[in-house]
């Protein structure tokens, strides 16, 4: 599959199905809570209008002798009250509907990512583009609800200030919807083009990001310091900030000259028609009541008319930001799975039939026509020099990607037949870049296996065939040592005090054993992968941990990969990865005796020990 570049535009069709996805999450997230809400705002964008026609008739009755003048003035007091408290209430319940559906969106933003079997999108820069954007819009969900409380506001006080208007003036009703009209479509526009520039701008974003998690993290910490480049990684986080400013400001611009003449226009229309109520009640064609109603619906209008505008078009701007939240959610599946059958027990092997590979159409071939027999039972050593596709290898095995040509085939099926969790069921693996994770010692090792992460003795025999039980054992926690210095783990009292200050850094070696009893853990699986499992370990440590593999493998299928050639010499078959294809294989003294790249490489390691006085 090609790099997918993103189109830059987005469509009316689009926008209406971020629309209905965010209704019905937002349902979905609280319907008792989204009504209340929605009541109360209903409530609070009445109240206004109502006020203007109480406050006229407190001033028509007061301007008429004898008329009666307690029913308006209570009516206004009560209305008072309500002004003042429901919009205290209606906040509370938008900060709870809102809170529950970014919880909501998150949640199944997440579990959506989960379903993208594969590692295609994710070294995808324009799918990071948009996983970014859905999270920050799942985040920023609130302000959806704000939309909508504002979108009922505006619509209600503008229907009602309209209404009112147009019982004294016409003309004037007409022209001020005339000027409402060029101001929302070119809101609509400004919002569309934010939009666009947001999207643009995400990229520089990630790579400000990039540079300033290097520069905060205790990863690079090391090599920034002794290479002396934090100014240098500095200068390059603030000018990627410096690029997306530059684009925000283009917008702001725009946005700047056309709001002013359009609020100018507003501004005008405003005035001229206070200027008309004045004139005409000097000339008795309105009474101080009108006149007080026209100012009232004037600016009620105009405010509710800028109220909708912001509402609409910022309604607009979040939908827009929401489409990428609905397109990670509905992405294609990375792994295209035909039949999704359960992967069954290994019986016979694992073929590689005529494996060609490359990661994309823009790169080149890393693998020519691999063919390779893993027979069940065997101990498989895979050799190659540094980027030959050994790695690349591994990962087709985990179908992590299909095979660009040709087929891997389990038990004579087809990975792409077999359900990628469940063929994963089936593996263990050290991967030549394990993780390290920033939670206790045993959470490292159980997260191998998530039904041994309460089960302490499975988690300390996984120990101990890795070698690292003993050091584990000593931490200040034992296995319940938080392994980071970067995060506070395990106390969750909020007490930020000495005790939280547990946390322990294993050695690189420690590391991998750790990475090693994490593979051990899921025991009995049918096929076990070893990239590189030793590559860090001191010799003596090495030697013991080839040991204890060697026992482990007694039996199995496994496949090794390592560039000590010492450590794969005892496999029952030793394949060579050259030039994209299986070089030689065979045992390692049949290999030795045919003279080949493996014989060569073998005496070249040899001799370097043996150089040795
Ligand atoms: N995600 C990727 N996208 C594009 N190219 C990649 C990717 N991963 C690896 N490659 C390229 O594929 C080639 C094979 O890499 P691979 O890691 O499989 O080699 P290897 O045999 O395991 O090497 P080593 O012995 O150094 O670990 C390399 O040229 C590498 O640059």
């Amino acid at each position: 599959m090609a790099t997918t570049r993103p189109r830059r535009r987005i469509s009316a069709r689009q926008v209406r199905e971020a629309a209905a996805e965010a209704a019905a999450l937002l349902w979905r997230c609280g319907p008792v809570r989204l009504s209340a809400f929605l009541a109360m705002t209903t409530a609070v964008a009445v109240v206004p209008v109502l006020t203007a026609w109480l406050t006229k008739a407190v001033l028509d009755r007061l301007a008429t002798t004898g008329a009666a003048v307690a029913a308006p003035a209570a009516g206004l007091v009560a209305a008072g009250l309500a002004t003042a408290l429901l919009p205290v209430a209606a906040r509370f319940a938008r900060e709870q509907v809102g809170r529950s559906a970014s919880r909501g969106a998150t949640d199944r933003l997440f579990a959506a990512l989960g379903r993208q079997a594969g590692l295609r999108r994710f070294e995808d820069p324009a799918y990071q583009d948009r996983l970014r954007l859905a999270q920050d819009s799942a985040r920023r969900l609130p302000e959806l609800v704000d939309g909508a409380g504002s979108l009922v506001s505006g619509v209600l006080g503008l229907t009602g200030f309209l209404g009112s208007l147009l019982l004294l003036s016409p003309l004037l009703t007409v022209v001020v919807l005339g000027t409402a009209v060029p101001v929302l479509l070119a809101e609509f526009s400004l919002a569309r083009r934010r939009s666009a520039t947001e999207w643009h701008v995400e990229r520089f974003h990630r790579r400000e990001f990039f540079y300033g998690h290097l520069l905060t993290g205790v990863d690079a910490a090391m090599e920034i310091r002794l290479f002396g480049i934090g100014g240098f990684l500095r200068t390059r986080m603030m000018g990627e900030r410096e690029r997306a400013d530059a684009a925000r400001r283009r917008v702001d611009a725009r946005q700047a000259v056309v709001q002013g003449a359009l609020k100018a226009a507003s501004a005008g229309v405003a005035g001229y028609g206070l200027w008309w109520a004045v004139t005409t009640a000097r000339g008795g064609g309105l009474t101080v009541g009108d006149v007080s109603m026209f100012v009232a619906a004037i600016i009620g209008v105009q405010a509710a008319l800028s109220g909708l505008t912001a509402a609409v078009t910022g309604g607009q701007a979040r939908l827009l930001a929401f489409t990428h939240y609905v397109a990670v959610l509905r992405a294609e599946p990375d792994l295209p799975t035909v039949a999704d059958r359960p992967a069954p027990a290994l019986r016979h092997g694992i073929v590689l039939r005529d494996v060609w590979f490359r990661y994309s159409d823009d790169h080149p071939w890393i693998l020519r026509g691999v063919d390779l027999t893993i027979p069940h039972g065997y101990a498989v050593a895979l050799v190659g020099l540094n980027g030959a596709g050994k790695t690349t290898l591994v990962k087709l095995l985990c179908r992590m990607y299909d095979p660009t040509r040709g087929q891997i085939l389990w038990d004579g099926v087809d990975l792409r037949d077999l359900s990628p969790a469940s063929l994963r069921e089936r593996i263990s693996a050290v991967f030549q870049e394990h993780m390290n994770y920033d939670m206790t010692a045993a959470e490292n090792i159980g997260l191998g296996d998530l039904t041994a992460l309460a089960d302490r003795p499975r988690l300390v025999g996984a120990a101990e065939r890795a070698g690292v039980h003993e050091r584990l054992a000593a931490l200040p926690y034992g296995y319940d040592t938080p392994l980071t210095r970067t995060f506070i783990l395990g106390m969750d009292n909020g007490d930020d005090g000495p005790d939280a200050e547990t946390g322990v850094v294993l050695s690189g070696g420690q590391w991998q054993r750790l990475a090693l009893a994490r593979s051990l853990v899921r025991a009995g699986r049918d096929l076990m992968i070893l990239d590189e499992p030793s590559s860090g370990l001191d010799p003596e440590a090495e030697h013991e941990v080839h040991e204890r593999i060697r026992e482990h493998r007694e039996g199995r299928t496994s496949l090794l990969i390592s560039h000590r050639l010492s450590a794969v010499r005892d496999a029952d078959l030793v394949a060579v990865l050259a030039d994209g294809r299986i070089a030689e294989h065979g045992p390692h003294d049949a290999l030795l005796a045919a003279d080949g790249t493996y014989a060569r490489l073998f005496r070249l390691q040899a001799a370097g020990y043996q150089a040795v006085p």
